[in-house]
């Protein structure tokens, strides 16, 4: 499966249908055009009748994996200032708090995520207010019609996780239409528009030394990604970015928040997972012999926001400087457009490529997560 870094494979002609055979990269590049017709879905749905009962007074979003993200980008859109909470739960429990002022958003690309189905049906047993958003002709269909609430379909463009701004989108026009976000049609169409614009500069044909993705993906092959956002916004990006390298690259990748990592993760740059510690010429040293190569290690990917906290503004440049000074590399990538949600939109978009062309480069097919189903076929047998 996993046939060693190999850097020509991202050559431009090379990464071809055979280095993708799943085809994530062509899934990767419709996200601009999933912004655009789930707008239309959610209109044709009667999103907007959610309006009819007032204010909720909490919104959970209920979601596993690719689609459990969309509670993530819900809330960080929304942002602090935001006049209700918004939360995401992952797993089978609706928390006790959670009654009927409330909103329960049920998001599953398939629509039959046992978990996401376990929380929705108790959302419906609670008589919480409910939308659902994800697979036609499936048991979150179903429960929709039975539990009647609110249903947008959605088609899926492959894999849950990449049909992330169809699934994500409604939630953002619920929230609109509740009072809650103001994200203008303007704000939705100059974010599929810049997601075309990444799309373009990370476009398969496109040579390594011009797309940034190939190239980001080419400095973090062999080292191990603690990956940190600088704002709420695009620590949900990072977040989004570790699953994406686990799932489409079958790699680790660590989750952190500035400030929040410097109070704990900061401190594994000191560790024997640097490349300083590997080479060290101290015979008595404990790690020495224990780290492979020494020229692969801790590798910091800081996701920057456009709005930052003037402290976290600092602490992200001390960061770097910590970091390099311990031998470990550091990658950045900024965040584009002024609405919260071109922000997060490129900055997920950029990750999402360099995740797909690091799999590529190790020779791993990005699309199928063979462990994942065995574990769930595992589960359905116990
Ligand atoms: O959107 P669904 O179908 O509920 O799936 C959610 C998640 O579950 C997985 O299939 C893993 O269980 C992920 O790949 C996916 O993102």
């Amino acid at each position: 499966m996993n046939g060693g870094l190999d850097p020509s494979r991202l050559d431009g002609a090379a990464t071809t249908e055979a280095a993708d055979p799943g085809g994530m990269l062509r899934q990767v590049a419709s996200s601009a055009a999933q912004v655009r017709e789930a707008q239309r879905a959610a209109a044709e749905a009667g999103v907007a009748g959610l309006a009819e009962d007032g204010r909720p007074r909490a919104i959970v979003v209920a979601g596993m994996g690719g689609s459990g993200i969309s509670g993530d980008v819900l809330a960080a859109v929304c942002g602090v200032g935001c006049a209700v909470p918004v939360s995401t739960v992952r797993g089978y429990r609706l928390p006790g708090w959670v009654g009927a002022a409330d909103l329960v958003i049920a998001v599953s690309c398939s629509g039959t995520t046992e978990e996401t189905l376990e929380v929705a049906a108790e959302a419906a047993r609670r008589g919480c207010r409910l939308l659902f958003v994800g697979g036609p002709d499936s048991p979150l269909a179903d429960l929709a019609a039975r539990s009647r609430g609110v249903f947008v379909p959605v088609r899926s463009v492959g894999q849950p996780r990449s049909t992330l701004w169809g699934l994500t989108i409604p939630l953002l026009l619920a929230a609109r239409t509740l009072g809650l976000v103001d994200v203008p049609d303007a704000v939705l169409e100059s974010t599929a528009e810049r997601l075309e614009d990444v799309a373009y500069r990370c476009r398969p044909s496109s040579e390594p030394f011009v797309n940034p993705a190939k190239r980001i993906a080419l400095e973090l092959a062999g080292d191990v990604p603690l990956v940190w956002g600088s704002s709420a916004l695009a620590a949900t990006a990072a977040y989004r970015m570790c699953c994406q390298l686990n799932e489409n690259a079958k790699y680790p990748g660590v989750f952190g928040e500035v400030p929040e990592a410097h109070h704990n993760q900061v401190m594994a740059f000191d560790g024997h997972f640097t490349g300083r510690a590997a080479a060290s010429s101290d015979p008595d040293d404990f790690f020495r012999d224990r780290v492979d190569d020494p020229e692969h290690g801790l590798h910091l990917v800081l996701l920057r926001d456009v709005e930052e906290h003037p402290q976290v503004r600092k602490r992200c440049e001390a960061s770097t400087e910590v970091a390099r000074d311990r031998g470990v590399a550091v990658t950045e990538l900024g965040a584009e457009g002024t609405h919260p949600l071109e922000r997060i939109a490129t900055l997920i978009a950029l990750a999402d490529y360099v995740t797909v062309y690091l799999a590529i480069a190790l020779g791993v097919d990005p699309t199928p997560v063979p462990a994942i189903q065995e574990l769930k076929a595992r589960i359905a047998e116990r």
